[in-house]
């Protein structure tokens, strides 16, 4: 594995159906920040992410992991906070504090209170027959949440009519969900800002099947 912090370019460590890598790409992207992706396979050999080199780049060996500026970053929402702060342009996030809380209302849900629950690691551990179930469940409980939060803070998207840090969330998970066959007709609001925002080339651009860690049969 090479030192990504001697790259001037900033360096994501990535997995294509990450979702938590997904909603970086989709912050670099929509703020044109250019960087390069080093692939971080979950799947071979029992998982790169636990390799003594990567465990150094990330202790929690999960991916993203993003290098910038000379330092390494981890943790999705951190990660997109400091690009924020960093790189205006293209702001993620309101200028109303109010409108603030709220986008950060529901990158909490999905960030702490879905994806968690059905990442990898918990999945192994869930086991085999039981995996679909148990996915179906928090997904479904938690965009219950999403959906009601929505129904008070959606314009065209999930905080008013700007894409903010909560859209980079939501598509991802919304995946997800329609990976573990979730039945999504409950959530229209979630429905319609996730096909609001398919054809975006930012989001298209970030998408699983868009990257070049991608397996060929899959990959568009
Ligand atoms: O491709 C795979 O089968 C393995 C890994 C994942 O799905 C990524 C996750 O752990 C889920 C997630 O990011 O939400």
């Amino acid at each position: 594995m090479v030192d990504a912090t001697e790259n001037d370019k900033p360096v994501l460590y990535s997995y294509w159906r990450s979702s938590c890598s997904w909603r970086v790409r989709i912050a670099l992207n929509l703020k044109e920040i250019p960087y390069d992706i080093k692939a971080v396979s979950l799947i071979k050999g029992g998982g790169e992410q636990h390799c003594n080199e990567y465990r150094e780049v990330n202790p929690m060996e999960q991916v993203p992991s993003l290098c910038i500026d000379g330092h390494t970053l981890v943790e999705s929402l951190s990660i997109m906070h400091y690009l924020e702060e960093t790189r205006p342009q293209r702001p993620l996030m309101p200028q109303n504090c109010l409108k603030r809380a709220k986008v950060r209302e529901i990158c909490e849900v999905i960030s702490s209170g879905i994806q968690p629950l059905q990442n990898l690691i918990v999945l192994i551990y869930v086991g085999g027959e039981k995996k679909k179930e148990w996915s179906q469940h928090w997904i479904t409980r938690g965009f219950r949440a999403v959906e009601k939060l929505l129904s008070t803070t959606a314009g065209k998207y999930c905080v008013g009519d700007e894409i903010t840090l909560a859209d980079c969330c939501l598509v991802p998970q919304v995946f997800n969900a329609r990976r573990f066959h979730v039945d999504l007709r409950p959530f229209p609001i979630i429905l319609r800002i996730d096909r609001e925002l398919e054809n975006h080339p930012a989001f298209r651009a970030a998408h699983p099947s868009s990257q070049p860690d991608c397996p060929p049969e899959i990959a568009k």
